[in-house]
């Protein structure tokens, strides 16, 4: 019968706390939560770890829950479990192979593509991915691969069938998280997750396998719904009604954004309607979470102390389902923003990714455009491509900024041609564009229906349209600005522009939008 690898728990006695260790696992064993146990004991001798191995098979047998043994193939066979783990230092698939009863279970760790692949060649039947997160439970030999890290190993097991799981400091409050960003270009996801403290630490083990188990289960059945606006005009209808939704409800607009644009941001979501409040410190995080409608993260003037509040800020939001948008401010101007921006991507998912050419391209490592510090230099030879391709893979809307706007879910692309060059003189208007598609996404999630489902990580809502209005309201307002007499260059421009997008009503923006549908 074929092992169920959705919830993998992986033994550790010395995290228990405090319960002897039979009657902790049988906690978890005797729910239907827990579907596979693995046994590992990394300080017992031979003797006390068959001991220990016998008396976990008899209470998984009980429970009718499949054991696996790590490392040890002797121990393994002795006991007659159902599989063996091994490490990439360990036997030989094929040795460990000859040894073990046929039809027992083999399953490898993997940390890179290339892991997989072999593991995969040598006829692995499953293979442990990670480890995803830095854990206190085993010190990590190699980094860790990072939420992001598993697409391209989970691409390797396409059309096979060597199931994944992921292993390493995954809990019920980064379950959702991991669950949404591993998943491969090819729509490969996990077929597990395996867990050791969140469960084994626990006073009550039982309860915390459930909380894990209902977050995967949940996942299973979310994804980008199909049933969003499809043309041009429908979209169009849908980015206009968000800005009407804008002045309604004045959402609180959460921006973590950089000292140089911090006025003109905050300035620019009074005049959409919304409401900002411009904080930083990791304290507050929770609590403005709760009250906020959404979160923009923006790293142009980065530091680690504001790091610090940008990891916890959009955890927070993820956990509470508020939309965040991420702005890779002059992302290959520093190795330091780039490691940044890869900690903030692998603890958190952002809704909506906003960057010029330059700071797309450093993302995924392009060389079709560079920055020039904060300033974009080229441009991508296919941009409506590119920004479906970037969406499939970081699992969000992504926005290329430009004369010409691209926006992209993945499925749907859209390219936007309003604007005026005076944006692209100012400093700033990217960074403000980033605020006006915040607010709109916090228009967008709070007129969704909250499907209750515990692995969303927003209410749920048209990201795209939402998108496209933030995007439409500053580029429309710029046009109405630049045409103004008392607007005689960029200083005059600024002021005008607020202006604009404080008077603009959604039929103007329907006048003159540009608004083509590509794919
Ligand atoms: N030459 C232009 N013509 C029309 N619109 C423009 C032009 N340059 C920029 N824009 C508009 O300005 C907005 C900001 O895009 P841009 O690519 O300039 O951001 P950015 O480089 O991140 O800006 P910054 O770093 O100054 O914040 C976009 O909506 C874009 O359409
Ligand atoms: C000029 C500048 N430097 C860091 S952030 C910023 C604002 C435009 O992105």
């Amino acid at each position: 019968m074929d092992v169920d690898y959705s919830l993998y728990l992986v033994t550790d006695r010395s995290l228990l706390p405090g319960k002897p260790y039979l009657e902790s696992l049988e906690d978890t064993a005797a729910l239907p939560s827990v579907t596979v146990v693995q046994l590992r004991e990394k300080h017992a001798d031979t003797a006390e770890f068959l001991r220990i191995a016998q008396e976990t098979k008899a209470l998984t047998d009980k429970y009718n829950v499949p054991l696996i043994i790590n490392d040890r193939v002797d121990i393994a066979c002795a006991v007659k479990a159902r599989g063996v783990h091994l490490g990439q230092s360990d036997l030989p698939i094929a040795v460990a192979r000859t040894l073990l009863p046929a039809g027992t279970i083999i399953g490898i760790s993997c940390n890179s593509v290339e892991e997989v692949r072999r593991a995969r060649d040598a006829g692995a039947d499953y293979v442990g991915l990670g480890a995803v997160w830095d854990t206190q439970t085993k010190t990590l030999t190699n980094p860790p691969v990072g939420v992001r890290g598993l697409g391209a190993m989970l691409h390797e097991l396409d059309g096979t069938n060597v199931r994944a799981v992921a292993i390493g400091g995954i809990k019920s409050s980064n379950l959702a998280r991991l669950l949404r960003g591993a998943v491969s270009e090819t729509n490969h996801r996990l077929d597990g997750v395996a867990v050791v403290s969140d469960i084994v630490a626990s006073l009550d083990p039982g309860s915390a396998a459930r909380r894990l188990r209902t977050i995967f289960d949940a996942s299973k059945k979310i994804d980008i719904p199909t049933s969003f606006a499809s043309s041009q005009e429908e979209i169009l209808d849908g980015a206009l009604a968000l800005s009407d939704a804008i002045r309604k409800s004045r959402p609180i607009v959460h921006q973590i954004t950089n000292v140089v644009v911090a006025n003109q941001s905050a300035n620019m979501t009074l005049a959409l309607g919304a409401s900002p409040i411009m904080a930083t410190a990791p304290e507050e995080m929770s609590d403005l979470s709760k009250i906020s409608g959404a979160l923009l993260v923006n790293i142009g003037t980065l530091v680690n102390s504001t790091l610090d509040g940008m990891l916890k800020g959009g955890f927070f939001a993820n956990s509470f389902k508020k939309p965040v948008v991420l702005d890779p401010v002059g992302l290959g101007a520093s190795s330091f923003r780039k490691g940044s921006l890869h900690k903030l991507l692998d603890t958190w998912q952002p809704t909506v990714i906003k960057g010029n050419a330059g700071e797309l391209a450093a993302l995924v490592n392009s060389q079709e455009a560079t920055g020039r510090g904060v300033d974009s230099v080229g441009g991508f030879m296919n941009p409506a491509e590119v920004v479906r391709a970037m969406a499939n893979k970081e699992r969000c809307v992504i926005v290329l900024s430009g004369k010409t706007d691209y926006v992209s879910d993945g499925h749907r692309v859209v390219a936007i041609d309003n604007g005026h060059p005076l944006l692209g003189a100012i400093t700033g208007s990217g960074c403000m564009l980033g605020s006006c598609i915040a607010a709109f996404c916090a228009a967008a999630n709070a007129s969704a229906i909250d499907e209750q489902n515990p692995s969303q990580l927003t209410r749920g809502g048209d990201f795209l349209a939402a998108a496209v209005g933030g995007i439409l309201t500053l580029t429309v307002a710029s046009e109405l600005a630049a045409k103004r007499d008392d607007v005689h260059g960029m200083g005059t421009f600024l002021p005008a522009l607020i202006d604009e997008v404080s008077n603009l009503r959604p039929e103007v923006i329907r006048q003159f939008a540009k608004v083509t549908r590509l794919e």
